[in-house]
């Protein structure tokens, strides 16, 4: 068997606070083939982040750790780009010097003026944002921030897209523009995503596999659901099949009868769950 491109192996991490040490994540395994699409998905402060945070590079593993085609992951590097929830745009640039910043660390000496130029306004057009290069980010929607820092993170041609939570914050018709220009483009570029995410429909419309945390605390893979439907996906088309309202029930089954705690029954979060068939939120 090829060996897998990423891979989290036994990856436990112990967080030191005022009242002692906590345990986050523990024995975490998880292999990830060269462009695949997976989401993290479990209920809040389960470890999502974290385990982002250490194939990031930003947090190290307690035990165990992650390797990158089989290096280890010690520090952040351009070809694992992090894309946030909140866009974390340098206000006083424009789009298009947001991207060039991004691209001039990781192109300096490969590619001449005219490149650098070209390939900024090429990732930019990728996200949709070629009408507005040169606007601050003050003078921006959510969703054209956010698309601003999806081309910086795509202009650094990362081999894995970290996402967490990046249309969180977005209504829903700006949040469904995003995902399916998100699936257009790894269909194009086929870099591999790792995208954090609450909802369960955007799990099941994006991912190839969805990984289904437990709670914390010593949280870890509860389980792993492969999501077997043709590309490309089409959001109104999948509304009435019946497989992608299995995998939909499947992953709410996960999170509201066997990662149910009793902890959990007052957590806004919960109370958002609404029948088939409606959005439904982790
Ligand atoms: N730097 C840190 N120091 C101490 N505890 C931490 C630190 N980072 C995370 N934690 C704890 O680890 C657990 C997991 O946090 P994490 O942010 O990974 O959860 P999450 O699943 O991403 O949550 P959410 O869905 O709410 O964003 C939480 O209990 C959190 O309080």
């Amino acid at each position: 068997m090829s060996k897998p491109h990423l891979e989290l192996s036994a990856v436990g991490i112990e967080f030191a606070t005022p009242t002692g040490s906590f345990r986050a994540l523990d024995n975490v395994n998880l292999k990830i083939n060269q462009g695949e699409f997976i989401s993290l998905i479990g209920h809040s402060g389960c470890g999502k982040s974290t385990v982002l945070n250490i194939v990031a590079g930003l947090y190290q593993a307690s035990e165990g750790g992650a390797l990158l085609d089989g290096r280890e992951v010690n520090e952040p590097g351009p070809e694992r780009a992090v894309v946030f929830q909140n866009h974390s745009l340098l206000p006083w640039l424009t789009a298009y010097e947001n991207v060039e910043l991004a691209v001039n660390q990781v192109f300096t000496r490969t590619m001449s003026k005219p490149e650098k130029r070209e390939w900024i306004e090429h990732n930019l057009a990728l996200v949709h944002m070629s009408h507005a290069i040169h606007k601050r980010p003050s003078e921006l929607s959510g969703g054209m921030k956010q698309r601003v820092g999806i081309a910086r993170a795509l202009s650094m041609q990362p081999q894995v897209l970290l996402m967490d939570e990046p249309f969180g914050a977005l209504d829903a018709l700006t949040r469904a523009h995003l995902q399916d220009s998100l699936m257009e483009i790894q269909a194009q570029l086929g870099n591999t995503v790792i995208m954090i995410t609450h909802d369960v429909d955007e799990a099941v419309l994006l991912s190839d596999r969805i990984v289904m945390m437990t709670n914390g605390p010593a949280a870890t893979v509860g389980e792993v659901l492969t999501i077997e439907l043709e590309r490309p996906r089409n959001r109104l088309a999948l509304a009435d099949d019946p497989i992608y309202n299995r995998y939909r029930s499947e992953v709410l089954r996960f999170l509201y009868e066997k990662q149910r705690k009793v902890a959990d029954i007052g957590d806004a979060k919960l109370d958002r769950i609404e029948p088939e068939g409606k959005r439904a939120v982790a």
